[in-house]
């Protein structure tokens, strides 16, 4: 398709009439974008600097572009044009009798058996090529489980749900139909902060490092403490920093992470977490372009990165697609804020595909990270109604 941008924006006169095409709702502010379904043209993500650059050239500040990049930076994005409006700062929200859902079953992907095995599969690799170049030091496997309800999910009154916890962002973003799958959105709660952009201040916060939150006040608490004291997740963490900073680097004038990380928590999850923040040499750099250049970071990927790519190709059973890539908005200065699609799935109809993940690094224990990935999928279980631990299903019991 090939529709000039100009067009594009007179065509979208009344959004508050259009479908909602993405939608933020966290930190960082609220955001939704709305309007008849006109992508930017689609590319890779060797493509992204151009086509932002000329969609920019015809915005004027009078639109927003928003939506989602895939993981595989080979695969094409998901970017959406649309009108900023006063009446687009925040979607309608959905019908709080649609959930929970009364019918479901779910099926996990790889099951969680599996799922160990690849990881003991990764550790194995880790340990053959220690000490030699391009060796794997860390991989982040991740797994899925399938929810089949009877009736249709319903996205707004979901992602209403998992906006009630003030450490996430929850997100929306309508996806290019697929198939028979003609309504695909990408829904979730992610609390990772991949690059905020505001004038020349630019902030990462990386997330890498986890613990599950516990009902009992002192296990939670012990839960916390052990992460912290972690020299296992502590390593993990670090690999993540390093890329982050060795990438903005080159586009700042100043660039700082503080020494050490600081513990974060969402309801679910205890993380280790580390606030990146400098100034770029150009304020003009649009903070799509950014997020382009970072993801995917070690926190979804590995080190080496491109090693750590191409296993991840070959361990786990099913694409990522849009799992594990950036969700987000850039207004006509460049400025806006991308975060990194985790905690989240892919819905269709009545189906939603949910990801997790977790890092591997050697000493990682393949049953604590199967166990690991089931937490994560606990805030999106829990907003749909289903039972916090259904992830847990076929993890075999393991201290933690
Ligand atoms: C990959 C995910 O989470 C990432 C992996 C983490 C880890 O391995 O400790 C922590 C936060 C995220 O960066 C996910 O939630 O799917």
């Amino acid at each position: 398709m090939n529709i000039r941008m100009s067009e594009a924006i007179e065509t979208l006169a009344k959004p508050a009439d259009h479908p909602v095409l993405f939608a933020f709702d966290g930190p960082q502010g609220q955001i939704t974008g709305r309007g008849a379904p006109i992508p930017l043209p689609r590319g890779t993500s060797r493509t992204l600097p151009d086509r932002v650059a000329r969609a920019m050239a015809t915005m004027g500040d009078k639109a927003i572009l928003g939506g989602a990049l895939p993981f595989d930076r080979e695969d094409e994005d998901c970017l959406w044009l649309c009108p900023a409006s006063e009446d687009a700062g925040h979607a309608a929200s959905g019908d709080p009798q649609a959930l929970p859902l009364r019918d479901w079953d779910l099926t996990a992907q790889p099951a969680a058996a599996d799922y160990a095995a690849a990881v003991d599969h990764a550790l194995r690799i880790m340990a053959d090529e220690a000490g030699k170049p391009q060796a794997l030091e860390k991989i982040v496997l991740a797994r899925s489980l399938l929810i089949r309800a009877g009736a249709t999910i319903p996205v707004q009154a979901l992602m209403d749900r998992l906006g009630a916890d003030p450490a996430v962002t929850a997100f929306r973003v309508t996806l290019p139909a697929r198939g028979k799958d003609a309504r695909r959105v990408l829904c979730g709660a992610t609390p990772e902060l991949l690059l905020e952009k505001r004038g020349r201040a630019i902030a990462s916060h990386p997330l890498a490092g986890s613990a599950r939150r516990m009902a009992d006040e002192g296990q939670d608490r012990a839960n916390a403490t052990a992460l912290e004291q972690s020299e296992k997740d502590r390593r993990e963490h670090a690999f993540v920093v390093e890329y982050i900073m060795d990438v903005l680097g080159p586009h700042c004038r100043s660039l700082s992470a503080p020494a050490g990380t600081t513990l974060t928590h969402t309801r679910s999850m205890w993380h280790l977490g580390t606030r990146i923040e400098g100034e770029l040499k150009d304020p003009d750099t649009p903070s799509v372009v950014l997020a382009g250049l970072l993801h995917p970071t070690p926190a979804v990927c590995g080190a080496p990165m491109r090693r750590a790519y191409d296993l991840i190709g070959a361990l786990e059973p099913l694409p990522r697609d849009f799992y594990a890539g950036a969700v987000g908005w850039c207004d006509a200065k460049g400025d806006g804020a991308w975060q990194v699609a985790i905690r989240c799935a892919q819905i269709s109809g009545a189906e939603a595909r949910l990801y997790a993940g977790a890092g591997i690094v050697p000493g990682s224990d393949p049953m604590a990270e199967a166990a690991e990935t089931g937490a994560k999928f606990g805030a999106f279980l829990t907003a749909l109604g289903l039972p916090l631990d259904a992830g847990l299903a076929g993890v075999t019991k393991v201290t933690e």
